[in-house]
């Protein structure tokens, strides 16, 4: 065997995605285009952190992941989810798998808000044990014990079991979600802004739980403002600018090694208070009414002519100019 197939035969994919477009239908026939062909695989054990400015489409290419798209939304391209199950193809499968065999069960989903995820009015243990009873199957009389387990594997704190949502800290009320992300042992599991509005300590423990269930095997897509917990747990980044993914780069090289090459990537590194502390110019742009080029160009200091031609992704950035390596 060669040491190629090796690594290959070492790698599981779980979620393979593929020239994934997302666009919304407005009035007067006007379209926003808020995810374009975007590609990316998602190894077991493998978080990735998909960063970039508020707006730029991360939300929406997870909606499109879970077949949550609003009614106005076209897609366009793949995203094959291979793990838990018969490969199927998230854009193209209906709303009765979905709802019945993917979300939850080879999808887990930690919610950005956990207070609006929770339901006020029961406890911990009753939602714990109502999700494990939908998505386990798991028999009355060991529910005791699994809905205990399961808050574990969260480490969520036996004793607050019995409380109700509204009487748990924030830190707590993301480890109960987590917890119920958890139950239904999907493959993969997504996580938008998880750590929002969480103060520096408790974003430092959510992420490294978060770590911890990739490292029990899962995949995990962080979708993330924050870059500092993003270096702390993602083995890769995906930054996105204006729809599309403009670099994808091991997490050790993004931050540390060699640096981001594209400008964009650069600029919100160099925008982190303990780097340059250097905000990147200027705002994104309109999503209904981008530019034929690299929409990155207005605000982009090494922008030449070249740019007003879209700049090809080589599966690593998409860039005219990229920046020297060895600058971070
Ligand atoms: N149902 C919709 N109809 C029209 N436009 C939409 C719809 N949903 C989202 N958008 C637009 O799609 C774009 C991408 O939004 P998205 O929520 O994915 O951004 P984001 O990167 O998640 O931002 P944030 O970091 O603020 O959460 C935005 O311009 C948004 O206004
Ligand atoms: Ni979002």
């Amino acid at each position: 065997m060669t040491e190629g197939a090796v690594t290959e035969a070492a790698v599981t994919t779980v979620l393979s995605v593929r020239g994934l477009s997302v666009r919304f239908r407005m009035r007067g026939g006007r379209h926003i285009a808020a995810v374009t062909d975007v590609s990316f695989d998602l190894a077991a054990g493998e978080c990735l952190a998909l960063v970039g400015e508020s707006g730029c489409g991360k939300s929406v290419l997870a909606s499109a992941l879970l077949g949550l798209l609003p009614g106005n939304a076209e897609t366009a391209g793949g995203a094959v989810l291979h793990g838990g199950g018969d490969p199927v193809d998230l854009l193209a499968a209906d709303e009765r798998t979905l709802a019945r065999t993917v979300r939850g069960r080879r999808i887990g989903l930690v919610p950005q808000s956990p207070a609006a995820h929770l339901t006020p009015v029961r406890t911990v243990r009753a939602q714990l044990a109502e999700t494990l009873r939908e998505l386990a199957r798991t028999p009355r009389r060991e529910l005791r014990a699994a809905t205990e387990a399961a808050a574990e594997r969260a480490a969520f704190p036996l004793g607050h079991l019995d409380r109700y949502p509204h009487e748990l800290s924030g830190g707590l009320a993301q480890r109960a979600a987590t917890a119920l992300a958890l139950v239904g042992d999907a493959p993969l599991l997504l996580a938008d802004e998880p750590t929002t509005g969480l103060d520096r300590d408790l974003v430092d423990r959510t992420a490294d739980e978060l770590r911890r269930t990739a490292d029990d095997g899962r995949a995990l897509l962080m979708i993330t403002h924050d870059l500092a917990a993003a270096e702390r747990i993602a083995d890769r980044v995906a930054v996105m600018y204006a729809g599309r993914v403009v670099e994808l780069a091991d997490a050790t090289s993004y931050f540390g090694g060699t640096g981001p090459r594209h400008p964009y990537a650069r600029g919100l590194l160099d925008a982190l208070p303990e780097r340059a502390f250097t905000p990147v110019p200027g705002m994104p742009p309109e999503l209904g009414d981008l530019p034929d080029g690299c929409a990155f160009a207005p605000r982009c200091a090494r922008a030449t002519g070249q740019c007003g031609t879209l700049p090809p992704f080589d599966g690593r950035v998409a860039c005219h100019h990229l920046e020297e390596p060895g600058r971070a």
